[in-house]
Formats: structure tokens, sequence, C-alpha cells
């Protein structure tokens, strides 16, 4: 394994928390990387990913019509999130992994599937022909 993109290997939390604690004990930055500090920078990353979208109106799924470079520049943004949630979840020490396989488990049990009881409508405001 090369730990390089798009060699087939998958890539994992773990993998992008050590690449993280990596990039930063490299350039002496672990000092820079207080909560407070990566919160604000992820805020900041999730409002260049908004501008991505900003005035575009909806747009249809698998974004069909944009060029490639577009996708590409979108792809930086959702990684940029990533990272700096990935790190940041380090640096509070919470198993972010975990901790997300726990709360799908407890939307599970607050919003059942239909066949359970629960409708789109009462979610969503709106039916679809399931309900
Ligand atoms: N103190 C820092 C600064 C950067 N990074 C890493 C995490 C992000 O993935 C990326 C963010 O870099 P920039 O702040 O340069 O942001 P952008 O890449 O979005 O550049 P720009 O804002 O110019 O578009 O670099 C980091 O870990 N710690």
């Amino acid at each position: 394994m090369t730990g390089l993109p798009g060699n087939g290997d998958s890539v994992t939390l773990d993998m992008l928390k050590e690449k993280m604690a990596q990039f930063a004990k490299e350039r002496d930055w672990d000092q820079f990387h207080s909560p407070r500090n990566l919160l604000l920078a992820l805020v900041g990353e999730v409002g260049e990913l908004s501008e991505i979208f900003q005035w575009k109106g909806e747009v249809p799924k698998g974004l069909p019509d944009w060029k490639e470079e577009e996708k590409v520049h979108l792809g930086e943004e959702l990684s940029d999130v990533l990272l700096y949630l990935v790190r940041l979840s380090d640096i509070c020490g919470i198993d972010l992994g975990n901790a997300a396989l726990r709360k799908v488990q407890l939307n599970a049990i607050k919003y059942p599937a239909k066949d359970e009881g629960c409708s789109t409508k009462q979610i969503h405001g709106t039916s679809t022909e399931a309900d």
C-alpha cells in the first residue's frame, strides 16, 4: 500500500487522521491545531464549499452539466471540510467513525422506517406514494 490516492485501496477515517497528524507534525503546526482554530477553519471551508453552489439554483444529482474542473474544485472543498472535521475530532479525542455509526443507530430509532410507522410527510412535509 502506498497511501497515495487512486491505487485501489479504500480510504479510511483512520488513514486521514494519521495523514493530518503527520502533516501538522512535519510543519510544527500542532500548536495551531487547537479545537477552536480547527472549528473555525472547518466553518471557513464549509463557506468555500457553499460558494460553489451559491446562486446556481437547484442542481441535478450527479452534476451532469458541470465542467470537469468544477467537479475537481468541488472535491477539493469537500476534502478540506472532511480533513478539518477528522482533525478536530482527533484533537478532541473523539473516535469519529464510531461516533458516526452510533449516530446512525440513534437516527434509526428516532426516525423508524415506514414499515415501523414513520411517514415521509411527518419529517419532510411531503408525501411519497408509499405514505
Ligand atoms: N493551519 C493549517 C492550514 C491548512 N491545513 C490544510 C487542511 C486543509 O485541507 C487545507 C486548507 O488550506 P488553505 O487554508 O490554504 O485553504 P484552501 O486550500 O481552501 O485554499 P484557498 O482558501 O486559497 O482556496 O490545508 C491545515 O491542516 N492546517
